[in-house]
């Protein structure tokens, strides 16, 4: 069968899948989900002049040329505590005690901080400083006017974004729910954790690989299944879960041995495939899918080549239910070392990324290619492509990176 190349199967493979319907949810539990419309600015940001600093409202102008030793003195007519109002408007020679956050009184133009001034106890204040109008006094709408544009649809909803809306009131976000996902691992080769393994038995980690990933692509994992490779029991097991669920992913039996049987039985399920085979590594076997209105990835099952099988098809197709695609940073690299591969496929290598002190560009760390090798995407930056025209990179050879820009953790002392 032919293997179509990255891109196009891609896109093919979105194809599978409409955005999910918006929903409104309360604030914290919108956290991490997607905006499915823009959102404007309820209010302005301050909704009034306020003071930026605990201290004195005034006439600027009456403090013109005070000093520690000639202060300027005015008499105090008001308190006014953020949250309340100024019971009065300042007239000339008077001042308000007020505190950060408060309201300006009209009349006043400009905030003395407390430390430049002294409050005699007769009902005056002295000001020690000379400050200009709009000194210590946010504006209304400084930060933000009432009816601007604040997100557009798409915005992730972070701490920051939610901290935004809840300073506009709002209680609720209008977002994309999670897209339902079941995770099916096949191989009569699996066994469980916690149970017994002998040697040539393989501990069942997909599972948790997949369903962890599709979570972190904003997935709602509902169901993680193990299925012997029959294709009676596949066959019941999958339209079992396609009743469940929004995207069913498996993982196993996507090739070509005897024991392949997945893709087929999907097939008999009444599945259309819009990719089968995809001409990069590790990877190679993916395809995608519609079974009726569920979307499907089948995943090989392989821990290498279905992590970056679910990184480059089942990721965006679980970001396009949510209404959005992911723009990942890209970075110009040079290879630490030479490869051969095999021309015709790209192959996506994971990678660190070394800077050295050499006035180039950064060094791309790959590490093997493995499609059967479970470690070489922990703790890795980003993927180096080897576009499929050519066989043979040597070191410093410049290529192209895609960045997964996870932070990193390190454990402190004690
Ligand atoms: N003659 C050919 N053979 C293969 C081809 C090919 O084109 N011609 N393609 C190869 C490629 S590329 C890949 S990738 C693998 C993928 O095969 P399957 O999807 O059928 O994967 P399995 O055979 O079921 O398993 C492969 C490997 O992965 C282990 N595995 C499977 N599931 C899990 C799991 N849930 N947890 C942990 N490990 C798992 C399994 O034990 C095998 O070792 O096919 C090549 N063959
Ligand atoms: O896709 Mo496979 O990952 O080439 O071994």
């Amino acid at each position: 069968m032919a293997l179509t190349p990255l891109i196009p199967a891609r896109q093919a493979a979105l194809g599978a899948v409409t955005p999910v319907p918006p929903e409104p949810l309360p604030l914290l539990l919108a956290h991490g989900r997607f905006l499915a419309a823009a959102v404007q600015a309820a209010r302005s940001l301050p909704g009034c002049d306020t003071s930026a600093m605990d201290g004195w409202a005034v006439r600027a102008e009456e403090t013109l040329g005070a000093t520690r030793d000639r202060p300027a003195r005015l008499r105090i007519v008001d308190t006014v505590y953020a949250g309340t109002l100024p019971s009065r408007a300042l007239q000339p020679g008077e001042a308000a005690r007020i505190f950060t956050g408060a309201p300006i009184p009209a009349g006043a133009d400009a905030v003395v901080r407390q430390e430049a001034a002294r409050a005699e106890g007769d009902g005056w204040v002295s000001l020690f400083i000379t400050v200009s109008p709009g000194k210590d006094i946010r504006l209304t709408g400084e930060e933000v006017l009432e009816g601007t544009p604040l997100f557009a649809a798409g915005q992730r909803v972070d701490a920051h974004v939610l901290g935004v809306l809840a300073s506009m009131g709002a209680t609720t976000a209008l977002v994309r729910r999670a897209p339902r996902v079941a995770v099916l691992a096949t191989g009569d080769e699996l066994v469980p954790p916690g149970l017994p393994a002998l040697p040539h038995q393989v501990y069942e980690s997909n599972l948790h690989l997949i369903a962890a990933l599709a979570r972190e692509a904003g997935a709602e994992v509902v169901a993680t299944e193990r299925s012997r490779d029959d294709e009676a029991e596949l066959r019941t097991t999958l339209s079992a879960l396609s009743q469940r669920v929004d995207v069913l992913i498996t993982t196993g039996g996507a090739s070509v041995g005897d024991k392949d049987h997945v893709k087929r039985v999907l097939s008999g399920l009444g599945a259309q495939f819009l990719v089968d085979g995809v001409a990069f590594k590790p990877g190679k076997p993916v395809a995608v899918a519609r079974l009726g209105a569920l979307a499907v990835v089948v995943l090989p099952g392989n821990p290498g080549a279905a992590t970056t099988a679910f990184d480059q098809f089942g990721r965006p197709l679980l970001l396009r239910f949510q209404g959005v695609h992911e723009e990942r940073r890209r970075l110009r690299a040079r290879l630490s070392e030479a490869r051969h591969k095999q021309a015709g496929l790209a192959y996506l290598i994971t990678a660190t990324v070394e800077h050295r002190e050499d006035g180039g560009r950064p060094w791309a760390q790959m590490r093997p290619q493995g499609s059967g090798q479970i470690f070489q995407n922990v703790d890795a930056e980003g993927l180096v492509v080897l576009p499929p025209g050519r066989a043979d990179f040597s070191e410093g050879d410049e290529v192209e990176m895609e960045l997964f820009d996870r932070p990193r953790y390190v454990a402190v002392e004690g």
